[in-house]
């Protein structure tokens, strides 16, 4: 289960598209409809055979980033968003429409402030300001170009002044940026502790703190699923129930903190036995059941007698001369059989164990 706060890959991935295509046809369908304006009122220096093989590669540009994303290509990038590239990509565009239109270059600059705003909540500062000088001093280089090439069309000191003004603005725009980023940083900080902690939250809800194994309720439902997945011939089931012998003595003769390290002691025993598929619950105080998908059942039986064994041989620095038993109980899921059945059989073969002396383990074979 994914206890994360993010968004699901699929959803983050369309979503990412939304915002591209968006920002094309509203920031591109602005631009190309502002120049579109100044080539009817004859302001487009170079007319059709400018305007429309520069627009062509402009929306081709354009439609490379949206195929590119609709592909999935995007997700293999550092920044699957691809918000700076396209950023790039518009400014350019502008900049390069900027070079013909003498009377609308301020106009068809501003939309750089609608280019920004794609980029707030995902850019880095460091990529607002690389943008902000790459328009400004290209802005400026462009009317450079114009001063010596065209400069009979152009108030040259009047563009100055434009230039000097888009500037201040792009300054205020970048320091807003800033800002903002400072504070989206902080945001995802703060998100990424809240996952932290709803994840410990869901581990202490379903894990017991001593033994780290599994709290019977969320073992039960694991039960539940593992015993679907059984019934579809995925692998065989066995279901045991472990029990310490004589745990009360324990506790009386050496203490409940004892008590606790042969709990830990055990669960260390448990572990080095399960493999990946298994999985081990506490019951209860000192009870215990180990979910096993296996091949067969003397699979199970020897995975058990090794649990058995291994508790058998540990020693403990707190009392020495202690030696604890297991006692337990295994039974293997029969086809169709529900999870309180496999349980209440598994749980009938630790009886028996308890009964014919401890220390043992007992099959059931009653199915
Ligand atoms: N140290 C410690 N003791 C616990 C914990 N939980 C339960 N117990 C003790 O476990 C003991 C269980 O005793 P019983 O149910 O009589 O079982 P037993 O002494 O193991 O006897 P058999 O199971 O018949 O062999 C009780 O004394 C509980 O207080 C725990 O987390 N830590």
């Amino acid at each position: 289960m994914d206890h994360t706060l993010a968004l699901h890959p699929a959803a983050m991935q369309g979503q990412r598209v939304r915002r591209v295509l968006f920002a094309i046809l509203a920031g591109g369908g602005a631009h190309t409809l502002l120049c579109w304006i100044t080539l009817q009122l004859d302001f487009f220096r170079g007319g059709d055979a400018v305007f429309y093989p520069l627009f062509a590669i402009i929306w081709g540009g354009h439609l490379l980033f949206l195929t590119f994303m609709l592909l999935g290509l995007n997700r293999r990038l550092s920044e699957p968003a691809m918000i700076f590239p396209l950023m790039v990509w518009s400014t350019t565009g502008l900049l390069v429409t900027a070079l013909v239109v003498d009377q609308a270059r301020l106009c068809v600059m501003m939309i750089f402030f609608a280019v920004v705003q794609l980029g707030v909540l995902q850019a880095s500062l460091r990529q607002f300001v690389v943008l902000a000088l790459y328009c400004v001093l290209s802005y400026a280089v462009i009317l450079g170009v114009v001063g010596v090439y065209w400069p009979e069309v152009v108030d040259l000191r009047g563009e100055w002044m434009q230039w000097g003004l888009f500037s201040v603005m792009v300054a205020a725009v970048t320091l807003l940026a800033s800002e903002i980023s400072a504070i989206r940083s902080l945001l995802g900080k703060r998100n990424q502790q809240l996952a932290e902690v709803v994840e410990r939250i869901h581990e202490m809800a379903v894990k017991d703190e001593l033994t780290g194994f599994y709290r019977r309720r969320h073992a039960m439902e694991l039960l539940a699923k593992a015993c679907g997945q059984a019934s579809r011939g995925a692998f065989s089931l066995a279901v045991a129930y472990v029990d310490l012998d004589h745990f009360k003595r324990i506790n009386d003769q050496y203490g409940h903190s004892c008590g606790d390290s042969v709990l830990v002691r055990f669960s260390e025993v448990v572990r080095r036995h399960l493999g990946g598929q298994d999985f081990a619950a506490r019951l209860g105080g000192e009870e215990f059941m180990l979910v096993l998908p296996v091949s067969d059942r003397d699979e199970a039986v020897n995975l058990l007698e090794g649990i058995l064994l291994g508790m058998r041989s540990q020693r403990y620095d707190e009392a020495p001369g202690l030696v604890v038993t297991v006692s337990a109980g295994l039974a293997m899921l029969d086809a169709h059989e529900s999870p309180a059945s496999v349980v209440r059989r598994a749980d009938q073969a630790l009886y028996r164990s308890k009964e014919s002396g401890r220390d043992r383990l007992t099959v059931d074979e009653s199915q």
